[in-house]
């Protein structure tokens, strides 16, 4: 479920007042996503999805993610621009909330990605990459390695073997991580979290790229790794799909060829990755009461890959 707040009709039509985007018509709840609350709406001057922000996000940052969507499309990425209101602000308040009127797209996100795209999803990345480099707002990555080390140490070990017996020696397994882990590589703005279910797709071709929350400055061939370790793998992290992964870094490639330094530290890259998602689920798992109405994704689909790619090392990307 992710519409965590009830929005009454006359407050939608005040709202959508606000917007040159003609006369509200109807708003459905979306169901999909976890973080934020998101509205279908439909006005007499098209679609849009309205998106009121919950929790996780500082709503100090809300402008440089609002500003970065804007940056991208104008650039011509697959990305919705934001909506801005007739006095020109991106961001407004309802009920103490934040909330953004943002571009509709077309699109499903594919169940189970083909070759063909995730070769397109590696060139959207690739070209999101290049256009960022001239935005110039700037945003630390405060989910890397030595942050996310810092979450599973903070869950205890206790918590952490109360969620799978495996999970403290992964927490082991992080500081070592972090101590290898390289800052060198080129950086730009980077996704962080492109997972299929934040990719729009028409057939083979990128409509969208949504969920932009986590952007920040960071290595480019990082964000191929989480891109890796989220699209070539089935849900649990058991099955491998080598065609989709050398689709994907090619795809990239095809846009924005990777320094040898890069391609080196993929695999590593790639353990940083999961370490990533292995933290942030098992922090979820720890907050989310069992009877609440949200999906408790599982830290160990993470943990199978992480050891999928400390095994296969080089050959995870060959
Ligand atoms: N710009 C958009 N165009 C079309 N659909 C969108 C757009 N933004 C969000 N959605 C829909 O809303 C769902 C939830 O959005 P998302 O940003 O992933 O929420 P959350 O941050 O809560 O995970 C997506 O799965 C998609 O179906
Ligand atoms: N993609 C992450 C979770 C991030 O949540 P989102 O709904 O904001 O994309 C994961 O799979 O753990």
């Amino acid at each position: 479920m992710a519409v965590y707040t009830h929005l009454g009709a006359e407050e939608l039509a005040r709202l959508i007042a606000e917007y040159d985007v003609g006369e509200l018509v109807s708003a459905k709840g979306i169901a999909e996503g976890v973080s934020n609350s998101n509205w279908l709406v439909e006005t007499t001057g098209g679609r849009f999805i309205l998106t009121m922000y919950e929790r996780r996000i500082d709503i100090a940052q809300l402008p440089f993610f609002l500003g970065l969507l804007d940056h991208l499309a104008a650039a011509g990425c697959a990305v919705p621009a934001t909506i801005h209101d007739r006095s020109g602000e991106a961001l407004r308040e309802v009920d103490g909330k934040a909330v953004a009127l943002i571009e509709f797209l077309p699109g499903v996100s594919p169940n189970e990605p083909t070759p063909a795209q995730a070769r397109a999803v590696g060139a959207a990345l690739a070209r999101v990459h290049l256009a960022a480099k001239d935005f110039m707002p700037q945003r630390e990555n405060d989910l890397a390695p030595k942050d996310t080390s810092r979450i599973l140490d903070k869950c205890g070990m206790d918590a952490l073997r109360s969620i799978d017996a495996a999970l403290p020696e992964i927490a082991e397994r992080a500081h070592r991580l972090v101590e290898q882990w390289p800052d060198d590589l080129p950086h730009s703005i980077i996704h962080s979290d492109l997972f299929p279910d934040n990719v729009l797709m028409l057939g083979d071709e990128v409509s969208g790229m949504i969920d932009f929350y986590f952007a920040a400055h960071d290595m480019m061939a990082y964000d191929l790794a989480v891109t890796h370790a989220a699209w070539c793998f089935d849900k649990t992290g058991e099955l491998f799909d080598a065609a989709v992964g050398k689709a994907l870094v090619e795809g990239y490639e095809n846009i924005r060829p990777l320094e040898p330094s890069e391609r080196e530290a993929l695999p590593l890259l790639a353990e940083g990755a999961c370490l990533r998602f292995v933290a942030s689920r098992a922090e979820d798992w720890l907050d989310t009461p069992a009877d609440a109405h949200v999906l408790r994704k599982d830290p160990m689909d993470f943990v199978r890959r992480w050891d999928f790619y400390r095994d296969q090392g080089a050959a995870a990307f060959a």
